[in-house]
């Protein structure tokens, strides 16, 4: 069985690393247009879904493939929080997060190449900021962190000073839910990663 990772995200990658799978990565490039009113789960879901079959579409017939794609918002007030445009967008997020629970969203799609199958899921995992400085916010955002990341944070890197506690999967926050991604597999495809 072949495997793709639909993403450019490294830390996705890492997670897939970690649990010694051997996939390929092939990032989707498509724009990830935002409904409004969509609801956070239904948008990490469509996103996840639209990343896997885009790269489906390309891969010859032959053997078997497994293509994988996730998608990560933060959720907070009702808003749902991508990636920052800009600094002074960064800094109105982490204003927003500072002292409170956001909830992450990633969304999972598995596709099966020579059956057709597409299975798409959600996790959310809730995760409480301790309140933070404006002196630690700008500071943060001077380390070039937030830019790239759902909601302005890493909870893997430097953004772990900020998390008091989280209410489910860590690896989900990250951008991968490595436990529903494995039953995922087992459950609907047959494949057992341990
Ligand atoms: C909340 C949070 C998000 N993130 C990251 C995970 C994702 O990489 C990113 C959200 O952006 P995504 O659009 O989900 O993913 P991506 O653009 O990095 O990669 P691709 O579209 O090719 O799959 O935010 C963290 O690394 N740590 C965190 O704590």
């Amino acid at each position: 069985m072949r495997f793709i990772l639909a993403s450019a995200s490294p830390r996705r990658r890492e997670i897939l690393e970690n649990i010694s799978l051997d996939f390929e990565i092939i990032a989707d490039e498509s724009e990830e247009i935002m409904i409004e009113g969509e609801k956070p789960y239904d948008t990490v879901k469509r996103l996840a879904m639209q990343k896997a079959k885009n790269i489906a579409a390309g891969i010859e017939s032959g053997e078997n493939t497994i293509v994988i794609g996730a998608d990560t918002v933060v959720s907070i007030d009702g808003k749902i929080l991508g990636k920052p445009n800009d600094e002074i967008e960064a800094k109105d997020m982490l204003l927003t997060l500072s002292g409170r629970i956001n909830t992450v969203y990633t969304g999972l799609a598995v596709i099966e190449t020579q059956s057709g199958k597409e299975v798409s899921d959600f996790v959310s995992t809730g995760v409480k900021f301790r309140n933070l400085s404006e002196k630690e916010i700008e500071n943060y955002i001077r380390s070039g962190e937030p830019m790239d990341k759902a909601g302005a944070y890493g909870i893997q890197k430097i953004g772990g000073l900020f998390v008091e506690s989280i209410n489910g999967d860590y690896f989900n926050v990250v951008g991968l839910p490595l436990c529903r991604l494995g039953e995922i597999l087992s459950e609907e495809f047959g494949i057992n990663l341990i």
